[in-house]
């Protein structure tokens, strides 16, 4: 029994100690894992592990901090790298737009906030409104240009951009226009009887809708306003020459009407607006004008005759050529806006020069006043509702205004052949497609 139970003591102290020994094992094995798994969280480099190694502690910390010091001033490099290239790009932008302003503009007399007006003029980019624009400039005045671009160009007004007295704005006048205005001319609408004539339906809003913006705008601001109306209120005339007592002689659905009807509308609403608004307002019937900056599809006579002119093509009359017109050089019709929205006088004024010709008569004019022109004239189909005779009476002009044309037809003719001469050189003309080719998008 004694000697059974001592058996049993020694085989539980072998098992106690076998025990033992497989605990250490164990510990030991846990430990190993521990120091791995912290190693592999703080994962140093080796270049760090040496310092670890060599280094005392805090020498240790400070290279480490110097090394972090070191990555974030690399990083911020970088980002001034990047910002110094962005900044070289924007400023070749810069350079590119600031190359695009005049160095000098055309000179500006200074006015005092007293005389200075503010003046908008709608259509201001187009053929009329652009030389109107010019002298409004001269004179010292700010001028606002508002223009759709329908027939306007910038080009046209290029000269006076950053100017500090002129602003542009690109906007149609079908639309409301909320800005302040000591003075309005109101000449945005197409003029050009093929423009016109693409699309009525823009034509008539354009000189109803658009009018009646600008007479709201006028009334609003108290602005004196002028409208720009046309001989074509006179329509194909019984009178000759037209004074403006006549009444005109319109077809009301004929393919004109749409500026036609759109002018005598313009008319009826401006002395709507006066009589019962009291706006200010003058109207300039303006007859045929010619000059530079015609856009050379513009297809009015002037500028096709001269073009085939130049190009020795054939020079097409519409009709018989029995037709008459009477031509105005640009700058008079712009001194005769000028002296018509100065005056008091209230009724329509026609703006025109009275020297009458045939278009048969003007082709050989203008033939005439191209060296080497090789054109031959040849008449064609007639066009619908074409006026046959027009000449304007001026007594009106010359007695209320001391107004009347001073630009001979030949001195006018030239300068509108200079331009045009130019126009044709400096571009390969829309690579090669002729003015008869380009079309006028319509807007509606
Ligand atoms: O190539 C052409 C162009 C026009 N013509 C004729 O030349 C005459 C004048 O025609 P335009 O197109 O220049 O101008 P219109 O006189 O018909 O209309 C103009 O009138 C006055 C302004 O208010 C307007 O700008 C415009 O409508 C017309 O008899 C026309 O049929 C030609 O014989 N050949």
């Amino acid at each position: 029994m004694i000697r059974q139970s001592l058996k049993y003591r020694k085989t539980i102290t072998v098992i106690g100690f076998l025990c033992l020994l497989l605990l250490v094992y164990l510990l030991l094995i846990l430990k190993r894992d521990i120091n791995d798994k912290v190693t592999s969280h703080q994962r140093l480099s080796k270049k760090e592990e040496r310092i670890f190694e060599s280094e005392p502690k805090r020498e240790k910390h400070v290279k480490l901090a110097k090394m972090e010091l070191d990555k974030n001033i690399h990083s911020t490099i970088k980002e001034l790298q990047d910002a110094k290239a962005r900044i070289e790009h924007l400023e070749k932008k810069i350079a590119i737009l600031e190359g695009r302003i005049p160095e000098k503009y055309p000179d500006v007399k200074y006015l005092g906030y007293k005389e200075r007006k503010r003046i908008l003029v709608t259509g201001g980019a187009g053929f009329v409104g652009s030389h109107l624009v010019d002298v409004l400039m001269t004179q010292g005045h700010e001028v606002i240009v508002v223009d759709n671009f329908f027939t306007g160009r910038k080009r046209n007004v290029e000269h006076w951009f950053g100017h500090r007295n002129f602003e542009m704005i690109h906007h149609d006048i079908v639309n409301p226009l909320y800005i302040e205005a000591d003075e309005i001319y109101h000449l945005a609408s197409p003029a050009s009887p093929p423009h016109y004539m693409q699309n009525p339906v823009k034509t008539i809003k354009t000189n109803t809708v658009g009018t009646i913006n600008m007479l709201g705008l006028a009334r609003r601001v108290g602005a004196k306003i002028l409208i720009a109306s046309t001989s074509e209120v006179y329509g194909d005339p019984m009178v000759h020459p037209q004074p403006e007592s006549y009444w005109g002689h319109v077809n009301p659905i004929g393919p004109r009407a749409c500026y036609d009807e759109g002018k005598r509308v313009a008319e009826t609403l401006a002395y709507s607006y006066a009589k019962q608004e009291n706006v200010s307002v003058r109207v300039a019937r303006i007859f045929n004008t010619y000059g530079p900056r015609m856009h050379v599809s513009d297809g009015r006579v002037v500028s096709n005759f001269i073009m085939q002119a130049l190009q020795n093509l054939t020079i097409t009359v519409y009709g018989n050529g029995k037709q008459t017109r009477s031509f105005c050089y640009v700058s008079d019709l712009v001194d005769g806006l000028l002296s018509l929205m100065a005056s008091s006088y209230t009724l329509p004024v026609n703006l025109g020069n009275p020297v009458e010709h045939t278009i048969e008569e003007f082709a050989m004019i203008i033939k005439n006043l191209v060296p080497g022109c090789r054109s031959t004239v040849a008449t064609g189909a007639a066009v619908e509702d074409d006026p046959q005779r027009r000449r304007p009476d001026i007594a009106v002009a010359e007695a209320n205004l001391r107004w009347s044309p001073k630009v001979t037809l030949k001195d006018g003719l030239q300068r509108t052949i200079d331009y045009f001469r130019e126009e044709l050189s400096r571009t390969t003309f829309y690579n090669n497609q002729t003015y008869m080719d380009i079309n006028v998008k319509p807007h509606n």
